[in-house]
């Protein structure tokens, strides 16, 4: 921790992925003073924080996560779904499955047609290289999967460490070939912003000390924490920010803190910058009177800013999960429920970081719209969503149809996770429910992610008590696109299991969960229905779009209808992304600290070190 300061220019509300990511790139500046505060701990040395395979162990825990439960989900068989969120230093990029991909150029190209100059893909690729170093992949690991398309010159320079495994196996390596066979072989290093099929992405592993590569790790090193302009308070939560409404629009002057010892009290900021994550940043500023007006009252907070926009929006990638028993000596982690095993591969990895728990295999391959046909034609394409076009009205729906009619667009992301999953639970008490090997056979599971929801949830307060957690409704399906595509998309898994040799690692006719095949659509619809939850990708819930559209924040990041205070984390976002979003969290950080930095330099020019 930072020595203390008196003024802070910068309060940052969140010392989570976004959070710290600003905080580091401002205090580079000796002459700018920040302030961080992170409700959570810091936990940077906690080995389940640091050890990539003993993830599981911090889902439901209060000292590492929120743990979200949603609204029972009527396009779920009314199940309720579970969403960790990271509670501690580093947010959820310390609770996070460490996958690390690049998004397609539609997806950012969506953000800047959406009313966002400076948001597309040519504008964001320098902050794409700037968070991130990428290792080249161990010459095993080349060879194991055929990575022919890897580019060892794309490598960046920034914090967070990106490296290969070096123990990809026989399912990693047939998953490929599969794909390959079905006409969806990778052509071009997907971190160029183009490319379909079934690839390696890389994890966010540091690979000298086979650690976790986080916000916290990244961001606040020994060093940067020894930076005299920094300071930062952990357990200590942001109940409100405070605004000065004498003269004219709110301006931020502050933020009321609870800290560890229960005492409350206020402190001055020359700026407050949101960044508590997409399902907290709403609640924040819910709290402090910026929402709708009807839901304000109700509860009797004063209102700032009536902007029905706050919580709403909300967007998530849900994902299928369809969990398959292998055949005999297939690789499958779920062999570690046996506690010899898991004692000799803690053993391993104490000795170097060497084995499984150091290393990330998940492989995933992106495919454009297909059934058990295979991928769709363009006509077959229109067709689909001619006969949907009254749920494609609004401009953000539209720009996805545009977007999924592309030839080259994945409408899903292809998961190959290595152990079985029981998603079908109905309301489990963490995430670890989901995951941990309950059933006795061998399994490998097959994720359907939709790259691009239709569905729009919520987030708001239902009390004006911070310590109560928002009500969570992610709507999925709401919109019947999602169904009918994911649904599609189960079929083709039905086919992946056909065709070898990824079929011929399965026992035949052996057990799956859930039991129900996605062998005709209805079939598939069920499967969706019985086995979807969210990937954990929450975001949108305050987006920087014009406020007219569905916006909360303009482009660059200032809460509409005040002054000094903006949101940096997912909740900006325009439109969902393709693939997995922490690769965004960060790049979206490191802009919005450039942004900062232009913005306060004009203030300077001005004379006005306030607004
Ligand atoms: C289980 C899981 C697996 C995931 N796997 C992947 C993956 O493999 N690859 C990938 O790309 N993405 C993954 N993600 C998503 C990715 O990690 C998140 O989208 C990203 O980290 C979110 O960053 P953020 O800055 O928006 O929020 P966060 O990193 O969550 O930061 C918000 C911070 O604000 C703090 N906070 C909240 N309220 C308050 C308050 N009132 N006062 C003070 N502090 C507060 C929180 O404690 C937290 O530290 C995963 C996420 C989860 C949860």
């Amino acid at each position: 921790m930072g020595s203390v300061v008196d003024f802070f220019d910068y309060i940052i509300v969140g010392g989570g992925t976004a959070g710290l990511t600003v905080a580091n790139r401002l205090t580079e500046d000796a002459n700018i003073k920040v302030l961080v505060i992170e409700a959570g701990q810091d936990r940077t040395s906690d080995a389940l924080v640091q050890t990539p395979g003993l993830v599981l162990g911090m889902y439901g825990k209060p000292e590492y996560d929120w743990n979200f439960s949603s609204t029972p989900q009527s396009g779920l068989n009314n199940r309720i779904i579970n969403q960790p969120r990271g509670k501690q230093l580093g947010g959820s990029s310390a609770i996070n499955f460490m996958m690390l991909l690049f998004p397609p150029r539609g997806s950012l190209d969506a953000w800047g047609a959406l009313g966002n100059q400076g948001w597309d893909y040519d504008s964001l690729s320098p902050y794409l290289r700037k968070f991130v170093t990428v290792h080249p992949p161990p010459q095993a690991a080349k060879e194991t999967l055929g990575l022919a398309y890897h580019d060892d010159s794309l490598v960046g320079n920034g914090p967070v460490q990106v490296s290969y495994s070096e123990g990809y196996s026989t399912p990693n390596a047939v998953w490929m070939e599969t794909f390959s066979k079905l006409g969806l072989k990778m052509k071009t290093d997907p971190r160029t912003g183009k490319g379909l099929g079934a690839f390696q992405q890389g994890g966010s592993i540091n690979p000298t000390t086979k650690t976790r590569s986080h916000a916290a790790s990244a961001h606040y090193t020994p060093e940067i924490a020894s930076r005299p302009n920094l300071t930062v308070f952990t357990e200590t939560a942001v109940k409100k920010i405070v605004f000065d409404t004498s003269k004219g629009e709110p301006v931020a002057v502050g933020v009321l803190i609870r800290s560890k010892d229960g005492s409350e009290k206020t402190l001055s900021g020359g700026e407050i910058i949101l960044a508590a994550g997409a399902l907290m940043s709403p609640q924040i500023l819910e709290l402090s009177g910026i929402g709708s007006r009807s839901l304000l009252e109700s509860l009797n907070i004063p209102v700032i800013v009536d902007n029905s926009n706050v919580g709403e929006n909300l967007q998530d990638h849900p994902i299928t999960c369809q969990s398959f028993e292998v055949n005999p000596g297939v690789p499958s982690g779920d062999v570690l429920r046996d506690p010899d095993v898991l004692n000799a591969l803690l053993q391993q990895y104490q000795d170097g970081g060497r084995g499984p728990l150091g290393q990330s295999n998940i492989s995933v391959a992106y495919v454009p719209l297909a059934d058990e046909e295979g991928v769709y034609s363009q006509d077959a394409k229109k067709a689909l969503f001619a006969s949907y076009d009254e749920h494609v009205q609004t401009q953000d729906r539209k720009m996805i149809r545009k977007l999924l009619e592309e030839p080259d667009e994945p409408s899903v992301q292809y998961f190959l996770f290595p152990s079985q999953a029981h998603t079908v639970l109905h309301d489990p008490p963490s995430m670890a429910d989901y995951l941990l090997p309950t059933s006795p056979e061998n399994y490998l599971t097959v994720m359907t992610m939709l790259n691009h929801p239709f569905s729009r949830g919520s987030i708001h307060i239902t009390s004006d008590d911070v310590d109560e957690l928002p009500t969570w409704d992610p709507q999925f399906n709401s919109n019947p696109l999602d169904l009918e595509i994911s649904a599609r998309h189960v079929q083709f898994v039905e086919t992946l299991l056909r065709t070898s040799p990824f079929g011929d690692i399965f026992k035949p006719d052996g057990a799956r969960i859930p039991q129900v095949r996605g062998d005709s659509l209805e079939n598939a619809r069920e499967v969706v229905r019985q086995s979807q939850v969210s990937c954990f990708h929450p975001s949108c819930s305050l987006s920087m779009k014009p406020r007219e559209q569905g916006g909360v924040v303009d482009n660059r990041l200032r809460v509409y209808g005040t002054k000094g205070l903006r949101v940096v984390d997912a909740s900006v976002f325009p439109l969902q992304i393709a693939g997995n979003i922490q690769t965004m969290v960060y790049t979206v950080a490191e802009r919005a600290a450039d942004i900062i930095k232009e913005d306060r330099k004009v203030l300077n020019n001005q004379g006005s070190s306030n607004f």
